[in-house]
């Protein structure tokens, strides 16, 4: 009980701090967890640190139904077989009645050398075995590209059996399939912001990859607790405790297998239960039937042993129930030992580990039990919301997941769908009624909710009313994602997603004359994709489209051919550069204009400072207005924060967008006749100019996180080349006859490394790379760039 306690309040104390820019801090959720699992009694000393008490309190009704609800996601990196896990829950719940193999997907490197497609990808047309494609891979272009790029929404019933009583028990579990590919991580960090619970899957031989650390920040960043699941055991040279070790070791997550395999590789045929301690096998067809021997096989008796023995030991250090048996040399019930890891993993403080194989149908359903015994329900888990008719600073409130609450919503992703724009929203407190009419906390805008409906990957199932702590899909409601919804009786607003910065561009035009579908397709993308970002080159005229890697930009250029019946040219791709300023510098700057007629004239004061990302929502740019005395009437502020954004857009380096940095508007004047909006906004774009060639600006580029893998006799050659690129070795490890290797590469330096790798391994080495931060570039890089944009200006002139 102490341990609960003291956690709950060093971790709230904590979170109240950051409660203004961590609305699902992870120390939030734990507190929460905590205190749900170990229910600590308020003391007079710690009042002011307790966390905002939800507005309505939970009856027994709610309980009833939260207890038996699940969200939860499918996380990992690419091709370690989430979507054959998905499938499999989908038909062992009843929600499909046969299961399409997965894609087949064979990966060869691109063969461009002008591109950066670098990566492995898929490089013919697949389709599962039966080609017909997985259920949850619905758009025809993830059935042709075999990878998932939309998240998929869908819902299944689970019945568990109590191992003490016999008793059954239905659960209800929405599940979000997410894509592995790094270009689509946003489609991730939006399942992961409405999920309470997730099961990362791993893969029995690679482990952990670079998507998968990847996947473990992004669900520590949302604080959202996990279970593992090891899965293709029966693949050749698979080694779970090799995995295990990794997660401890690479995610620094205490973990231990709840499970021991019976047979591996291809003799893989079920696995030990060391909590309830017996063996589960699959047997008919497809694995649906599950058999229950209380026998314990001789020839794993000695390695289920060790491993419960380990699950306790790693358990007495994470949890305080396990910890004082464990002192006291005491072993801890079934009941005791699946308690704790209920509740160190709803605390963030552990991952049971299970095993499967995914496609051999085996082991899937026990895996299912654990979703529903150790993940947490709708209730246990703490969600924060601004009150926006209270100043920012105020604290957050605690939404309650109780049906008869004012309803608070958050649209988390947009899709174009056959009947018209389908909205996916997460119901956090309140009920949801078709034909009720919800506001948008953002643009204050009131909608009716025409229909209602649960998704099954493509398919829809209508609805009347659903509550909360569940997800569904709405028809006709305009928005973007991220909104909130409300029913109009609170100011409630929950707070943005995290939107990484874009690491490619390339210039786009329709081929031949130019429809209004082209523009509304670009829009259509934005506001479904806030990684998709599109602006104009006013100098070039050209439109820009900017992404999270060239996958993710060839699949909207594809998209646009298909959905909206418009063929484009692009030009090359072209590394995302960035400008930001080091240091702070003061400006004030008269704007003034007198050529007969009306004059313009407007002051501004201020400074402008290097600003860090919130490391929420990942902006780093910011207006902030101090001026008092009516210096600068109000009404011409507008224009100068629109002016400020304007300066942003392009750097005087090297024309790129300037980000980091934060302005300041101290003071200002004005006139009383030459005063206008555009003088505001061009005395602000002077005073940009001026302040940021005291800045000490620095042009940034992205660098990432690349990972090779290759035989081991090309070691050398492959941290050679790395090297030649300026790559930074950060880890390598040597596994059998194959070797990892991940480094820090700028995305400019990685141009045709494909065929380099190619080349210096016959072709056996793979890669994959993902986005990691924007950093300085080197002087003679940042001396180039400024050349050859002085040059571009000359021409133009
Ligand atoms: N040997 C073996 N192969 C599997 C298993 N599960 C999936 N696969 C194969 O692994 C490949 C990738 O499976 P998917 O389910 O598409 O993987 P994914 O993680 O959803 O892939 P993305 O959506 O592209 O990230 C396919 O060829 C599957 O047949 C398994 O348990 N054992």
């Amino acid at each position: 009980m102490f341990l609960g306690r003291a956690f709950t309040q060093s971790c709230y104390s904590k979170s109240v701090r950051l409660s203004n820019r961590l609305s699902f801090s992870s120390c939030a959720r734990r507190a929460a967890a905590s205190a749900t699992a170990l229910k600590p009694a308020p003391t007079p000393e710690t009042e002011e640190e307790l966390p905002p008490s939800p507005q309505h309190v939970l009856t027994e009704k709610d309980h009833q139904r939260l207890r038996f609800q699940r969200n939860i996601g499918v996380s990992a990196h690419i091709d370690s077989g989430k979507t054959t896990l998905t499938e499999r829950i989908l038909y062992y719940t009843g929600r499909i009645s046969q299961i399409h193999e997965a894609p087949v997907v064979t990966l060869r490197l691109a063969r461009r050398t002008d591109s950066l497609s670098q990566r492995w990808r898929p490089h013919r047309r697949v389709r599962g075995r039966d080609a017909v494609g997985a259920k949850m891979d619905s758009m025809d272009l993830e059935r042709e590209k075999g990878i998932t790029i939309q998240s998929a929404a869908t819902f299944c019933d689970w019945e568990t059996r109590e191992v003490a009583t016999g008793n059954k028990q239905k659960y209800a579990i929405n599940i979000i399939d997410t894509p592995g590919h790094v270009d689509f991580t946003i489609e991730v960090e939006r399942a992961l912001r409405v999920l309470d619970g997730a099961i990362l899957v791993l893969c029995a031989v690679a482990g952990v990859q670079s998507q998968t650390t990847t996947v473990d920040r992004q669900m520590r960043r949302y604080g959202v607790p996990r279970i593992s699941f090891i899965n293709k055991m029966d693949r050749p040279g698979a080694n779970p405790w090799r995995i295990i070790n990794q997660i401890r070791s690479k995610l620094r997550i205490p973990a231990a297998a709840v499970q021991v395999p019976i047979g591996i590789e291809d003799e893989f045929k079920g696995v030990v239960d060391l909590v309830h301690w017996r063996s589960i096998y699959n047997e008919g067809q497809k694995g649906n039937e599950v058999v229950i021997s209380q026998e314990v096989p001789e020839s794993v008796m000695e390695l289920a042993k060790a491993k419960r023995n380990e699950l306790i030991e790693q358990l007495a250090e994470v949890d305080e129930e396990i910890g004082e048996l464990f002192l006291n040399d005491e072993l801890p019930s079934n009941d005791q030992i699946a308690t704790a890891i209920r509740r160190s993993t709803i605390a963030l403080k552990f991952s049971p580990v299970f095993l499967g194989s995914a496609i051999k149908n085996t082991a899937v359903q026990p895996m299912l039990d654990g979703v529903c015994a150790y993940l947490p329900n709708p209730a246990e888990s703490e969600v924060l919301a601004h009150d926006t008719s209270l100043p920012s600073s105020a604290p957050q409130i605690q939404l309650s997941p109780a049906a008869d609450a004012p309803l608070v919503g958050l649209a988390f992703k947009l899709e174009e769908g056959r009947f018209g724009q389908l909205t996916y929203m997460r119901v956090y407190q309140g009920t949801l009624k078709k034909g009720n009419q919800i506001f948008n906390a953002r643009t204050g805008k009131k909608v009716k909710v025409p229909r209602l409906v649960r998704m099954h990957s493509n398919e829809m199932e209508d609805i009347e009313s659903i509550g909360p702590g569940e997800i569904c899909a709405i028809f006709g409601v305009e928005c973007s994602s991220g909104d909130t919804f409300t029913d109009g009786s609170t100011s409630f607003s929950m707070t943005n997603m995290y939107v990484p910065e874009p690491v490619i561009s390339l210039s786009i035009k329709p081929k031949g004359i130019e429809t209004p579908n082209f523009s509304r397709a670009l829009n259509r993308f934005q506001k479904e994709d806030p990684t998709f970002k599109v602006h104009i080159d006013h100098e070039s005229k050209e439109t820009i489209i900017s992404g999270m890697g060239e996958l993710h930009l060839e699949i909207y250029v594809e998209r646009m051919r298909r959905e909206y019946n418009t063929d484009c040219v692009t030009g090359k791709p072209r590394v995302a550069f960035r400008e930001t300023i080091t240091q702070r510098a003061d400006f004030a700057y008269t704007h003034k204009k007198q050529t007969g007629g009306a004059g313009q004239y407007a002051k501004v004061v201020g400074y402008i400072e290097p600003m860090e990302p919130d490391p929420e929502t990942g902006k780093d740019v910011a207006f902030e207005s101090v001026v008092m005395g009516g210096n600068i009437p109000t009404n011409f502020i507008p224009a100068i924060e629109k002016g400020f954004y304007e300066a942003l857009e392009k750097g005087a380096l090297s024309g790129n967008v300037i980000s980091g940095c934060r302005f300041v508007l101290k003071d200002g004047a004005f006139h009383a006749v030459d005063s206008s909006e555009l003088a505001f906004r061009l005395a602000t774009i002077g005073a940009f100019r001026e302040a940021f060639k005291m800045a000490k600006g620095v042009i940034l580029e992205p660098i990432m996180n690349v990972e090779v893998v290759a035989p081991v006799e090309f070691q050398s050659q492959v941290i050679g080349g790395l090297n030649t690129r300026r790559g930074t070795i950060v880890d390598s490890e040597v596994r059998d006859d194959e070797f990892t290797a991940a480094a820090e590469v700028a995305l400019n330096d990685m141009f045709g490394y494909s065929n380099q790798l190619r080349g210096s391994t016959q072709g056996k080495g793979e890669f994959s790379m993902e986005y990691k931060h924007h950093m300085p570039v080197l002087p003679n890089l940042q001396k180039d760039l400024e050349e050859a944009y002085r040059k571009t200006l000359a021409v133009k002139k």
